[in-house]
């Protein structure tokens, strides 16, 4: 932070860098895994910065939630038992609650930090974490899903970049077992990075995702304080023939998504279609 300014500067997405006002500084810590820094900002409420990167600000973390977890969960016919990996904010867990058919909601994040920062300085996102139908875990999601196969409906991976201890969330051996510890018909989506900055690695991840399930398309949704502006998802399902844009019924309660945005969120821009179309009948 300089002259009050954060800058959020990553070899990730060489020379650009989103800079928020900060008002005043909550908390530092350095976690087992990470760097962890919540601030006040002039104009985003505050704002979870993990090893210097944005992970979510008050004022506009309820589309990246809202997307990552209705497009998978209104498309499934009858979600009941939900993990979310990562998203120790709780912001995703928050959103699953919505749909009425949700039995059971589990979290597993590997860094107690984040949930324990985020009920201290997230409260509108970690307020539900203690909802009687949601357990909390800390540990290794990959450990978890391994113990727990064919289990879920719909696992969320709400992690953050493929740079530090969400790396081996990007990698195959993940994707296999994230199917392998979903119910018959069950559904995926994974924080899928950003079109502008990230194309190759949306294309190998897509790639990986065909190979293992019957459908995988990437959407996204618009986020300001993300870099470029946007985020995407990787969403898949076990049921062939499944269509992931199709929302299979209303949600309550929400400010970014609806059905109309459920199904524009897979509308891709030319350069992208292009080149994640599926089968390549171009
Ligand atoms: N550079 C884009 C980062 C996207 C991060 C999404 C996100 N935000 C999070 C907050 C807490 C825990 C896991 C999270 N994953």
């Amino acid at each position: 932070i300089k002259d009050g300014w954060f800058r959020e500067i990553s070899s990730q997405w060489p020379g650009q860098a989103m800079t928020l006002k900060v008002n005043k500084i909550l908390h530092v810590e350095k976690s087992l895994y990470q760097d962890v820094l919540v601030f006040e900002s002039e104009t985003y409420g505050n704002v979870l910065i993990l090893d210097g990167v944005i992970q979510c600000t008050e004022r506009d973390e309820f589309s990246y939630q809202e997307m990552i977890a209705h497009i998978p969960l209104a498309s499934h016919p009858n979600p009941k038992k939900v993990l979310v990996i990562g998203g120790g904010d709780g912001g995703v867990v928050r959103e699953v609650l919505k749909h009425q058919s949700v039995e059971e909601v589990v979290l597993c994040d590997i860094d107690e930090a984040v949930i324990r920062v985020s009920k201290q300085f997230l409260p509108h996102m970690s307020s539900l974490l203690n909802d009687p139908r949601v357990t909390v875990f800390v540990g290794d999601g990959f450990k978890f899903l391994a113990d727990n196969t064919s289990t879920y409906d719909v696992i969320i991976t709400d992690s953050s970049d493929p740079v530090g201890p969400a790396a081996s969330l990007f990698q195959k051996p993940y994707f296999e077992l994230l199917r392998d510890a979903l119910t018959p018909g069950g559904h995926i989506s994974t924080q899928g990075e950003c079109l502008w900055i990230h194309l190759d690695l949306i294309q190998d991840l897509l790639a990986t995702t065909r190979s293992l399930f019957a459908v995988a398309e990437y959407a996204y949704t618009t986020i300001p304080t993300y870099p470029s502006g946007q985020i995407g998802f990787m969403v898949a399902s076990k049921e062939a023939g499944r269509d992931l844009s199709k929302p299979l019924r209303e949600v309550p309660g929400t400010r970014y998504y609806n059905a109309e945005v459920h199904k524009a969120a897979f509308v891709l821009p030319e350069f992208g279609r292009s080149l994640l179309k599926e089968g390549k009948d171009l």
